[in-house]
């Protein structure tokens, strides 16, 4: 049987020796367990590739890095923020699972959910944009699974709809965590923070300069203004989500990246015409410069936009839309 400790899966294998006396050897996984196969992407320090376990036959997605080149660009740190952030998300439908690690003498291999639907920003294009069922169901699950990533402390802090995978029943599966934030756990860090939306996150990173600023088109005002990003950073990315699948473009969208934040933090955007009413007042109510008065996770799912939605289980279990 297989178990899995800390992200670190190892294998049982029952031995009988000649006197007929069972030994279990503890084996941990590596490359010769899996046939690989297609390309699925690459990263710019990773090649994802589609894997089949020889033993159990069930697919995955590994992610392969290379080691040198991580050194070489100085990565380490988002390896072990991946590491350690996809290990505290261990058990929600919409966030792509890591069922183990492993390396050899040249790469790290993440051993991943597969997300054989693509991403999301490529049904986009090929839909021009989304008609409101279809909307709504697929800002529910994202919506379902950041409010996950908030309960166990992780602010995902680049959430797009490339970074929105599908799995092959067209179902969210929200991936890239290297560059997550993990809030300090209220219960061990003096400072106590709940990361309440608007507070600064944990001391580790305010200290130093910030490491990391998200794409261009989500990114929030707090964080371009304060360099400081806290939970309801994630509820603005998903107001520009929702508008996007919606309009078929990102609402701050410019010719360069310096322009477009100039928009976010003018709060530059216009709806086009015939943008649904109902769908205006959700993202007018997230789309706002103040964190703290965006509308939190459990006022969204309560708003007229997701009127009808079954959250919990229900809304996993159910047929995704066809995309029309
Ligand atoms: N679990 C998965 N299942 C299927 N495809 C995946 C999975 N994870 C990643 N991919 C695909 O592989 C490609 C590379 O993903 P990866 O996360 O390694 O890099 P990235 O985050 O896209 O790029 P960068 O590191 O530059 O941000 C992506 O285009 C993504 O669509
Ligand atoms: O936490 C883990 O899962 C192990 C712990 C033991 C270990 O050595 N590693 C690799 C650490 C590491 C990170 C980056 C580079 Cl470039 C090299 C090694 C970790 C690791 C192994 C495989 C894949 C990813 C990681 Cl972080």
């Amino acid at each position: 049987e297989e178990w899995s400790e800390r992200g670190a899966a190892v294998s049982a294998k029952q031995e009988t020796d000649a006197a007929g006396h069972t030994q279990t050897r503890l084996v941990k996984k590596g490359v010769k367990d899996f046939n690989f196969g297609r390309t699925l992407g690459e990263g710019s320090y990773s090649t994802v590739l589609a894997a089949t376990d020889r033993q159990t036959l069930k697919e995955y997605a590994i992610k392969v890095l290379d080691k040198r080149h991580i050194i070489k660009e100085k990565k380490v740190k988002y390896v072990n923020i991946e590491r350690d952030t996809l290990n505290r998300l261990t058990e929600h439908p919409g966030i792509v699972r890591l069922y183990y690690t492993f390396q050899d003498e040249r790469s790290l291999y993440f051993v991943l959910d597969l997300a054989s639907g693509g991403e999301l920003l490529g049904v986009l294009k090929k839909m021009g944009s989304f008609d409101v069922e279809c909307t709504r169901f697929y800002g529910a699950e994202i919506l379902d699974s950041v409010a996950y990533l908030h309960s166990r402390g992780i602010i995902h802090r680049d959430l797009k709809p490339e970074n929105v995978l599908l799995d092959r029943d067209m179902h969210v599966k929200i991936t890239d965590f290297g560059t997550a934030k993990i809030l300090a756990d209220p219960r061990r860090s003096a400072s106590g923070n709940s990361g309440a939306p608007g507070d600064p996150i944990d001391g580790a990173e305010t200290d130093r300069a910030v490491s990391f600023v998200g794409t261009a088109e989500y990114v929030s005002p707090e964080l371009l203004r304060d360099k400081n990003a806290c939970k309801a950073s994630d509820l603005w990315a998903f107001g520009c989500i929702v508008y996007q699948l919606l309009a078929g473009r990102p609402p701050f969208k410019a010719a360069n990246e310096y322009l477009t934040f100039q928009k976010i933090l003018a709060l530059e955007y216009t709806f086009p015409d015939g943008f649904p009413e109902v769908a205006r007042d959700l993202v007018e109510r997230l789309l706002v410069l103040e964190p703290a008065n965006r509308l939190p996770v459990e006022h969204i799912r309560n708003h007229r936009f997701f009127e009808g939605v079954q959250w919990g289980k229900g809304l996993w279990r159910q047929k995704a839309p066809r995309l029309k």
